[in-house]
């Protein structure tokens, strides 16, 4: 899967949050995205996802020789980021199924196997909304690590996990990023420093 940005730019109201990236995300690669707080990873990152339309440019998608129409794009991604809600009033179980209505499993996974690598085995019947916030942040991961998508996009994906959480999340990477495209927002090391390929936002500031 390619993604390239031509002369993209993103503003609210009078105020450019980047502006002019041009930029591809090729093949199977990794990629960070960095840069302080507030200097625009989220927005760049809901641009790349279709969840904001940018102000300036055009950004295509290729999947091997077909280009994919940016309106379908959510179909080819898994997302997990701070602004994106689970289901409080589902349990595990509910929330699970629901998620894997939209989108396939990876080979080899399904519901009981997303369930062990919560290690939430018991809990399946468990509210969301009693989850504790670093439980949250571990079922969004999850989720999005175990769909068979030929991207994989993380925003901020250690909030909340603690020294542990941040093993299982690298253990994740491993096992569920080799063969997608993937790209992180971050400003934490341990997050990202497995992506080869980093673009800076505060570059792009207008
Ligand atoms: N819907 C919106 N309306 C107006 N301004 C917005 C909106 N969303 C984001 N912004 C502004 O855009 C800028 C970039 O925000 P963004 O969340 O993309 O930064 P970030 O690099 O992801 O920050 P952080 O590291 O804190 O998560 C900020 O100044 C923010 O206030």
């Amino acid at each position: 899967m390619n993604i390239t940005l031509q002369n993209i730019g993103r503003r609210f109201n009078r105020e450019w949050i980047f502006r002019g990236v041009n930029y591809t995300f090729e093949g199977n690669g990794n990629y960070a995205v960095l840069g302080p707080n507030g200097s625009g990873k989220s927005t760049l990152l809901q641009v790349l996802n279709g969840s904001l339309v940018p102000s300036a440019g055009t950004i295509s998608y290729i999947d091997g020789s077909h280009s994919i129409d940016p309106g379908e794009i959510f179909n080819y991604l898994s997302l997990a980021a701070p602004y994106l809600e689970v289901i409080e009033e589902f349990s595990l179980n509910e929330m699970i199924d629901f998620h894997f209505k939209f989108k396939a499993f990876k080979p080899g996974m399904d519901k009981i196997a997303v369930a062990d690598i919560l290690n939430l085995d018991g809990s399946r019947n468990k509210l969301i909304k009693y989850f504790s916030s670093g439980m949250k942040q571990r079922l969004k991961l999850a989720l999005a690590f175990c769909a068979d998508t030929p991207m994989l996009m993380l925003d901020e994906p250690t909030s909340n996990l603690d020294t542990q959480g941040i093993d299982w999340y690298l253990s994740l990477i491993e096992k569920f990023s080799e063969d997608r495209l993937t790209i992180v927002c971050s400003n934490q090391e341990h997050e990202y420093s497995f992506c080869p390929n980093r673009l800076n936002i505060s570059d792009y500031k207008a």
